[in-house]
């Protein structure tokens, strides 16, 4: 990925970084970057994900979907860090099989889901590191009931990613079912170029080496100043515009096939940095559609934004039919891809003439290549921005309250948290 932060210098935009600070900056950065590759020497908790493109063999992978590689569909059971690297990757790609990942546990939604499926050609992918999230494990429970109603042997067809011991791995074992570990040392929400994400990918048929390929070409470019690594250079910026003022950053995607990826930003940067009253609100939007509604506010609002476009180069393209509406004439003299990528400029430069900062991170198209090099990149300028900020970027412990509260609610245990509930707070208005 190539990345563009010249909208986001002081001398375009305000919030904005100036170069001379930008400069004091990288001697940060030059230090972070002897810290990050410290910790992937020693393969350290969090900082190991940054060597996944080298650790995770595609052949053992593909070994284990084997078994259900002709199924017309997949359901994909898990949640957060153990759903949305599959879900970008699959909704980025081309592929033929169906995509299903039951995450949430709306129970008309996945009911609606379970039944819309040709159940006898639907293989299952159940994932969770610790294998005891609630929401993964009671939503696997109705999927094995579903199959077993409908007369189809479950255990022929699921597939397990899960850490080294615990619940599901047990089951795995009881049930013979192929298991794919989740590799140590590597958080959820970073685990994309693993089998946590590459399950769902190999059984799409997409190439597994290409993706990592991409990452690890990424992983050469990580070098110890800013001006010369784009991964750095976005978090350095990220961070420093966050430090200015802009609280908030607005991940938009000028492709539709990259929706999804919008939402895996939002978790890695949400979870990875919202630490010790800091951090970044990551907002998800997507080009053009958003144009038509959020953009008002991101040109026109406080500013305590930053914008983040990510964009291809290289797109396949449609022609616009012509019109005999003379108004619209100009229309017919162009494609759908060069709509976009004019909105796209033009969408850039309005915020450039209204002084609000953003950034350009593009890649060449939208393919395993490009794909294994923005989410590695990603994930490498998150890690930066965890060491800039003084935050472990690895942990947790906001989200693992609410889960600790949920179980005690559910008498899956004793858990302090769940008594906060009862203590809540009350002032109805009622009709
Ligand atoms: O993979 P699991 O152990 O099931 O965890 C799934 C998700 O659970 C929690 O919500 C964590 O905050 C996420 O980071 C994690 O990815």
């Amino acid at each position: 990925m190539d990345v563009d932060i010249g909208n986001a210098l002081a001398s375009v935009a305000s919030p904005g970084i100036s170069r001379g600070a930008l400069e004091r900056l990288d001697e940060r950065v030059g230090q972070a970057h002897e810290r990050i590759e410290t910790g992937r020497a020693n393969h350290e908790h969090g900082y190991a994900a940054l060597n996944l493109p080298e650790r995770t063999d595609p052949g053992e992978i593909r070994r284990a979907v084997d078994p259900v590689g002709d199924a017309e569909a997949l359901i994909t059971v898990g949640i957060g860090g153990s759903a949305l690297g599959a879900a970008t990757i699959v909704d980025a790609l081309e592929g033929d099989t169906e995509m299903v990942f039951l995450d949430n546990v709306d129970p008309e939604w996945v009911t609606s889901r379970l039944e819309s499926l040709p159940l006898a050609e639907t293989a299952i992918n159940v994932v969770s590191k610790s294998g005891t999230t609630a929401e993964t494990l009671a939503n696997f429970l109705v999927v094995r009931e579903a199959f077993e109603d409908a007369g189809v042997d479950w255990t022929e067809r699921t597939i397990v990613t899960t850490g080294e011991a615990g619940p599901l791995s047990d089951l795995a074992e009881r049930h013979n079912l192929p298991k794919l570990r989740v590799p140590d040392g590597v958080p959820g929400r970073f685990s994309a170029l693993s089998p946590v994400g590459m399950v769902a990918a190999a059984i799409a048929g997409h190439d597994l080496e290409a993706l990592l390929e991409g990452a690890r070409a990424e992983s050469e470019s990580l070098s110890g100043s800013l001006f010369e690594c784009p991964a750095y250079a976005y978090g350095a910026t990220a961070y420093a515009l966050d430090g200015r003022g802009a609280g908030i950053n607005a991940m938009i995607p000028y492709a539709e096939s990259l929706e999804t990826y919008a939402e895996w930003f939002a978790q890695l940067w949400a979870e990875s940095l919202g630490k010790d009253d800091l951090g970044q609100t990551p907002v998800r939007a997507l080009g053009v559609t958003d144009q038509h509604s959020q953009l008002q506010l991101y040109r026109a609002g406080p500013r305590d934004k930053l914008v983040t476009f990510v964009a291809p180069r290289e797109r396949a393209d449609r022609e616009i039919p012509a019109t005999e509406v003379e108004e619209l004439a100009y229309l017919g003299d162009s494609t759908l891809g060069e709509l976009l990528e004019a909105e796209f400029e033009a969408t850039e430069a309005s915020l450039a003439a209204a002084g609000r900062p953003n950034v350009r991170i593009e890649l060449e198209t939208v393919d395993e290549y490009e794909l294994g090099g923005l989410l590695y990149g990603m994930e490498a300028s998150c890690v930066l921005a965890g060491e800039l900020y003084s935050v472990n970027a690895f942990n947790q412990p906001a989200v693992e309250w609410a889960k600790k509260a949920t179980r005690g609610l559910l008498g899956g245990g004793e858990f302090a948290e769940a008594d906060a509930v009862a203590e809540k707070t009350t002032l109805r208005v009622e009709r």
